[in-house]
């Protein structure tokens, strides 16, 4: 049977697709998903909006934008079973400094109840990624969506320099 959590992660697989391979990130996509209806109400992948912008963090600006709301407020707009998936899980600590997701998500958990995700996050960048645990104390569920991690992670590290 058609699995609706394969289905949304191929979706975000796919906007993975369309960002910009750059060295020092992910290519990254991420879905919205209204868990009662299973209405996608947001799409972002890695670059999308402007600036040095993650995935998840691309479905909060534009729909921020699209309710003119600040980030922050959309706890208040989102549906209360509202689920975020995410090709690799959500950033706990970014080399850039710039805002974590999890620290996103978090502000966001009266809304945001379960995040699927297709990989872990390799160590490359800031070692292990601790954000699950930050997620998981806060009773978001965490749950790994298994079966795609090779296509996945050959497109999170497409513009990554091979390994020599
Ligand atoms: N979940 C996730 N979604 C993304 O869209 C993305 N690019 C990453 N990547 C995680 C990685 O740890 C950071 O990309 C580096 O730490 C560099 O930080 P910046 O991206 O420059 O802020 N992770
Ligand atoms: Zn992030």
């Amino acid at each position: 049977a058609p699995n609706i959590h394969i289905d949304h992660m191929q979706q975000a697989l796919s906007l993975a697709r369309e960002s910009p391979p750059k060295s020092t990130n992910y290519r990254v996509g991420a879905l919205l998903v209204d868990g009662r209806t299973n209405i996608v109400l947001a799409t972002g992948y890695t670059l999308e909006c402007k600036g040095n912008t993650h995935a998840e963090q691309s479905c909060f600006i534009k729909l921020a934008e699209e309710h003119n709301v600040l980030e922050e407020q959309l706890g208040d707009i989102l549906p209360t079973e509202t689920v975020l998936y995410t090709t690799v899980e959500p950033c706990f600590k970014r080399l850039s400094g710039n805002l974590p997701c999890v620290q996103r998500i978090l502000r966001l958990g009266k809304a945001i109840k379960t995040v699927y995700v297709g990989v872990k996050e390799p160590e490359k960048f800031v070692g292990e990624n601790t954000g699950r645990k930050q997620l998981e104390d806060a009773g978001i569920e965490v749950v790994l969506v298994e079966g795609m991690e090779k296509e996945i992670l050959e497109v999170a590290t497409a513009g990554h320099v091979p390994e020599s």
